[in-house]
């Protein structure tokens, strides 16, 4: 079979294109996926060192956050709610006063998934840079 050079280029622009789009839905379902055993080891030993802890009854993790009132509590979780709009991933959270208590998990897959991880982070920087102040 002989192939005309226009029509070459067609099917290599044809074929980079379905490259990309397979890549690309491959990243977004890992992302989405539940995560593995090993995904586990080394990126919840950040996490748990700390202070998150694995929940008991369901696939999620948590930590209690405490601040010095609530004007710093409520500073914090605007960050981390304007974070968890962005990402389209939200926590679920408890606050009394200068009190925050989080849980993460990603409903859609039930358990956790990147999306927890990557937010948990995000968390721990903008608690940080709260009682920095
Ligand atoms: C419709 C919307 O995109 C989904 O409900 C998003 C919103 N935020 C979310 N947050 C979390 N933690 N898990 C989800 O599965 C999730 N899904």
């Amino acid at each position: 079979m002989r192939f005309g050079s226009r029509r070459l280029f067609v099917l290599a622009s044809q074929h980079s294109r379905f490259i990309t789009r397979n890549l690309k839905k491959m990243a977004s379902d890992s992302k989405r996926a539940k995560l593995t055993t090993e995904q586990r080891e080394t990126t919840l030993a950040p996490l748990t060192a700390a202070g998150w802890t694995t929940v008991t009854d369901r696939d999620a993790i948590y930590k209690e956050y405490l601040f010095k009132n609530f004007n710093q509590a409520f500073g914090f979780m605007t960050r981390v709610a304007m974070q968890a709009e962005k990402m389209d991933h939200h926590p679920e959270w408890f606050n009394v006063y200068n009190k925050v208590q989080i849980t993460l998990s990603s409903h859609d897959v039930g358990g956790l998934s990147e999306r927890d991880i990557r937010l948990a982070n995000f968390i721990e920087t903008a608690s940080k840079s709260v009682t920095d102040q």
